[in-house]
């Protein structure tokens, strides 16, 4: 067998892609769950961080904003999601990659190649560490875009603008506020997402052929309502665990300098002064965008590592 043809079988066997490709098709899935999920993803925040009794729910988010703002309203903050969850998507899908190489490395003796529901969760747990670095930010800077404009002034004129000022205010600490909150939400959430992705992946495909070496062959292509269904059901997945921390990184990440000490802090003001409930504000519309934006994402992320295979 050429070298060639041996490291594509070593690879497709060990469930890994080439690290370009997986950065490049996480790239594609971000744009992807940008473009569908961002107006749900506007609603939560502002439900998340309002004054009690601004909003009676998530529609009278949406009817209050277009009522305000128009439908460009709901597309408000959108700039940085796309400059950031773009890197964001594909510095997680590669990092999960490198998450699964890990795994191998630390297992030379392993008597299959294939990796369990266990250790896929693993690798997606630690994608969430190189994701953070820039998803903190770009969070922060998301965050104080998406809760202006109800009814006060706006503070800021865009993301250029809210970094500068809040490099100004505070330096790089400022700009990286809620970097803990952001990975207490994605580490657990991406290790949860990934192996949900791969279990329902798993259960959807026709049963994998054997190779001449005796192991498993990957399974083959998933049909798209089945990328939909297994990349939506991960969204929702992730979704049901990473509120609260979600919850309280918002509020860190929103409110002006000096308002909480931490994370803890925070989550112990929030739940005196509004309940325990308070940490599942914005439950609903989170979950209302998991599904739809993440089957996106998959599609996006499938249909990019196909195209690209074709190509390389
Ligand atoms: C917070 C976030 O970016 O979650 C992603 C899914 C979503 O609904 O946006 C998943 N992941 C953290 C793996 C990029």
């Amino acid at each position: 067998m050429s070298d060639d043809a041996s490291e594509i079988e070593a690879s497709s066997a060990k469930q890994t892609v080439d690290p370009i490709k997986s950065f490049l098709s996480g790239g594609f899935g971000g744009i992807s769950c940008v473009l569908v999920g961002h107006p749900f993803d506007l609603t939560k925040t502002r439900l998340q961080t309002a004054a009690p009794g601004t909003y009676s729910g998530a529609v009278d988010v949406v009817r209050k904003t277009i009522a305000q703002d128009g439908i460009r309203g709901m597309y408000r903050g959108i700039t940085p999601p796309i400059l950031g969850v773009t890197p964001i998507f594909a510095i997680s899908f590669w990092g999960y990659d490198l998450g699964k190489r890990i795994v191998y490395s630390f297992t030379p003796n392993r008597t299959s190649q294939h990796l369990s529901i266990g250790e896929l969760a693993m690798a997606g747990g630690f994608s969430a560490v190189p994701a953070t670095l820039v998803a903190a930010p770009a969070e922060r800077v998301k965050v104080l875009l998406q809760v202006q404009g109800q009814g006060g002034q706006s503070a800021y004129s865009g993301p250029i603008d809210v970094v500068r000022k809040l490099y100004a205010e505070g330096g790089l600490r400022s700009l990286f506020r809620g970097t803990g909150a952001t990975l207490l939400r994605d580490g657990p959430g991406s290790a949860v997402y990934f192996a949900t992705y791969e279990l329902l992946k798993k259960a959807l495909s026709a049963a994998p052929e054997t190779l001449p070496n005796g192991e498993k062959a990957p399974a083959p292509p998933l049909s798209l309502p089945a990328v939909m269904l297994a990349g939506g059901s991960a969204g929702v997945a992730m979704w049901s665990l990473a509120i609260p921390p979600d919850t309280i990184k918002s509020r860190l990440q929103s409110a002006p300098h000096g308002t909480y000490t931490g994370f803890m802090d925070c989550a112990r003001k929030l739940i005196a002064a509004d309940g325990v409930t308070a940490l599942w504000k914005g439950f609903g519309p989170a979950m209302a965008r998991a599904f739809p934006a993440n089957a996106a994402t998959f599609v996006g992320v499938e249909l990019s590592l196909k195209a690209m295979d074709k190509l390389w």
